[in-house]
C-alpha cells in the first residue's frame, strides 16, 4: 500500500524540480520500515516473554482477563479497550524493557544555547528516553515491574503515569510506527496467552532480566516453554 501510494504521488510530481519523490528515496524508506519495524516489536515481545516467566501471578491475571472477555474468539481492535490489563502489561514491558534507551541520534541545524550550555551546529545529540522511563519522580519504585501503575481508580487503562510514557520518543521526529507497533504487540500477546501457557525451562533458574546495551537494550538469549492450553 505504501509503495502504491508513493508511486502515485511520484507520477503526479514528474514536472517538479528537485523532487524528493525519487526511486532512491523510495528504496530508503522501505529499508527504514523493515529495519525500524521488525527488530523493535520482536525485541519488545522477547522482553514480554521474560516478564511473563518472572511474574506468573501477572500472567494469570492476564489470562483470566482474556478468557473472560474473549473466550475463544480472536482478539480484535474493537474490543481492545475491554482488556486494560493487557495494555497496562505491555506498557510496563516497554518501560522496563526500554528497548531504545538512548533514542536515535539527532543533529543540531544551528548553534543554540540551553540553560547556559552551547550546542554547536552539527553536534550529535541523544535525547535519552531512559532518563524519563526510569525517573523515580515520575514512576515511583521505577525498578519494580508493576503494570498496575497504569490502571486508574476505575480499573481502566489510564492514569498520570501512562501519560508520561515516551518509549516512541516525542516531538516531530517521534516514531511514525507507534500505532502499528501497539496493534502488533496487542494482537500477538493476547493470542499467545489465549492459546499457550508461558513457562520457564527451569523454574529454579529463571533467565536474566539484565539487558545488553547496544543501539537497543537486548535481553540475553533464553529458552521458554509454550504449553498448549
Ligand atoms: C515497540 C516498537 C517500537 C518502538 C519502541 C519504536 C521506537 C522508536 C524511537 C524511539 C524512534 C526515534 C524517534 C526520535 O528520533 O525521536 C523511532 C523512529 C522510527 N521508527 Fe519506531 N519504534 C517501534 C516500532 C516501529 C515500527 C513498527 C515502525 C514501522 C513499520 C517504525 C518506524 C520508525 C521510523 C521510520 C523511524 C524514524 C523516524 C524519523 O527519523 O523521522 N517503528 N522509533
Amino acid at each position: 500500500d505504501y509503495i502504491d501510494a508513493y508511486l502515485l504521488e511520484q507520477k503526479q510530481r514528474t514536472t517538479e524540480v528537485n523532487t524528493t519523490f525519487t526511486d532512491e528515496q523510495l528504496a530508503g524508506s522501505v529499508r527504514d520500515f523493515f529495519a525500524a519495524g521488525t527488530e523493535t516489536t520482536s525485541l519488545t515481545l522477547r522482553w514480554a516473554l521474560l516478564y511473563l516467566m518472572h511474574h506468573p501471578e501477572i500472567k494469570q491475571k492476564l489470562q483470566t482477563e482474556i478468557d473472560t472477555v474473549l473466550g475463544g474468539d480472536k482478539p480484535t481492535m474493537e474490543i481492545k479497550d475491554r482488556l486494560p490489563m493487557v495494555d497496562a502489561f505491555l506498557l510496563e514491558v516497554q518501560r522496563l524493557g526500554n528497548i531504545l534507551p538512548l533514542n536515535l541520534p539527532h543533529t543540531t541545524k544551528e548553534d543554540f544555547w540551553y540553560q547556559g550550555y552551547l550546542f554547536p551546529k552539527n553536534a550529535i545529540m541523544f535525547f535519552m528516553i531512559d532518563s524519563v522511563l526510569s525517573d523515580p519522580a515520575i514512576f515511583p519504585e521505577p525498578l519494580k515491574f508493576n503494570p498496575e501503575r497504569f490502571i486508574d481508580a476505575d480499573g481502566q487503562f489510564g492514569g498520570e503515569q501512562k501519560d508520561k510514557m515516551i518509549p516512541f520518543s516525542t516531538g516531530r521526529r517521534m516514531c511514525p510506527g507507534e500505532p502499528l507497533a501497539k496493534m502488533e504487540l496487542y494482537l500477538f500477546l493476547t493470542r499467545l496467552l489465549q492459546r499457550f501457557d508461558v513457562e520457564p525451562e527451569d523454574p529454579k533458574r529463571l533467565p536474566s532480566l539484565e539487558g545488553t546495551l547496544g543501539i537497543t537494550n537486548m535481553p540475553e538469549t533464553f529458552n521458554v516453554r509454550l504449553i498448549k492450553r
